[in-house]
């Protein structure tokens, strides 16, 4: 029904505000509807917080309101005690008699018993409205439960002529591709994921802070990989602004199974080209976001080679960027 789907949009598009500050939990998005005005909104509180259907029904000035409206919520409401009791309780409290979920929750602790609970309680309950754009909105949340890993984003800057760094370079710092526009998107992609990664060579050549100094937002979490534990602590990544988790695994499988168990939803991973690489020809990758900026190098660090489907493709200014998905 037309207006079941754009109640669920609704829902969608208010959830992302809790991108960034909600992980590992999902960032869920709910409307509650009575008489065909919206009567209570809310989306996930940052990690630890109220859930969204909480929010929703705390916005909602007058209660007795609530046991004829529908509730709209992107997931399957929860079942179970985790930071906070559970979504699906408060709504039997209340006695919604009608609740349309986007997609059901795949995480074990739930896994269609919100559903259940509801039925039981004599609750309407349709599911799988905008399936799809639910499951692709929670998808950080849907790779982490269902793959074991998390949602994987590569990200990388090359010349016009294809490298990612010069031959040698006088400074411990990046030798800049992109512009500071790009540089800024960048940093709110950061923002948006909760841990970031990248390889020995790069902490060793740049010297990088890995932050979203100019941007509004938390800083991820910082992953090095060191296998031969040549780091010291001397590098701005073991600097206080951030936490830094070291990985001295050597294959893809046990670097994201070390990221699966410290609870990491999604990672970019910012390079060099080796450890981009390593994850490109392993198959285990989302999401890659490519720039080409306009200067020529001649010789350097290559690019990494990267086959997928073009999703996206925009100028930020003089820079290119693409961005493919992994098909
Ligand atoms: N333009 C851009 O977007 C970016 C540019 N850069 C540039 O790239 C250069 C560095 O790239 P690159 O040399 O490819 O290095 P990486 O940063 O990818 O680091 C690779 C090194 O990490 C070691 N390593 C440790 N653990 C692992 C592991 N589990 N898997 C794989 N490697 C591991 C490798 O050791 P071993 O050799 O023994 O396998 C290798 O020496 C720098 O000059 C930097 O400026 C870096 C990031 C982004
Ligand atoms: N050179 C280059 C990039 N380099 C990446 O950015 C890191 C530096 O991070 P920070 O110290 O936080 O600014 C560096 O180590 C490398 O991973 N990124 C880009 O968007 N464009 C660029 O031209
Ligand atoms: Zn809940």
């Amino acid at each position: 029904m037309k207006q079941h789907e754009t109640y669920i949009q609704r829902c969608i598009d208010i959830a992302k505000n809790g991108l960034g500050s909600v992980a590992p939990n999902p960032m869920v998005g709910c409307v509650i509807v009575s008489s065909e005005k919206i009567i209570g909104e809310g989306f996930t509180s940052p990690y630890g917080g109220a859930h969204a259907e909480i929010n929703a029904i705390n916005s909602v000035k007058d209660k007795s309101l609530l046991k004829k409206a529908t509730l709209y919520v992107t997931l399957e409401p929860c079942s179970h005690f985790g930071k906070t009791p559970p979504c699906a309780d408060a709504i039997i409290k209340y006695q919604i008699p009608k609740v349309i979920i986007g997609t059901i929750d795949t995480h074990s602790k739930v896994a269609g018993q919100g559903i259940t609970k509801l039925r039981a309680a004599g609750c309407n309950v349709i599911v799988g409205v905008l399936e799809d754009a639910c499951k692709e909105h929670h998808k950080r949340f849907f790779t982490f439960h269902n793959k074991q890993r998390p949602y994987i984003i590569l990200k990388w800057a090359e010349t016009a002529d294809g490298f990612i760094a010069p031959l040698s370079k006088d400074e411990q710092k990046p030798v800049w591709i992109t512009n500071e526009y790009s540089r800024q998107i960048v940093h709110k992609w950061r923002a948006e994921e909760q841990a970031i990664l990248v390889g020995t060579n790069t902490v060793i050549e740049d010297n990088p802070s890995l932050t979203t100094r100019d941007w509004e937002g938390k800083h991820p979490i910082r992953i090095v990989l060191d296998k031969k534990e040549a780091l010291s602590k001397g590098f701005n990544v073991f600097d206080d602004k951030a936490k830094t988790i070291v990985i001295k695994e050597k294959t893809v499988k046990n670097i994201y199974n070390a990221l699966f168990k410290s609870n990491i939803n999604s990672v970019i991973i910012e390079g060099g080209s080796k450890t981009l690489q390593l994850f490109i020809d392993s198959g285990i990758w989302d999401e890659a976001r490519i720039f080409t900026g306009k200067s020529f190098f001649k010789e350097g660090v290559k690019a990494p080679k990267l086959k997928g489907k073009l999703i996206a493709d925009e100028q930020i200014l003089d820079d290119t960027l693409k961005v493919y998905v992994n098909n």
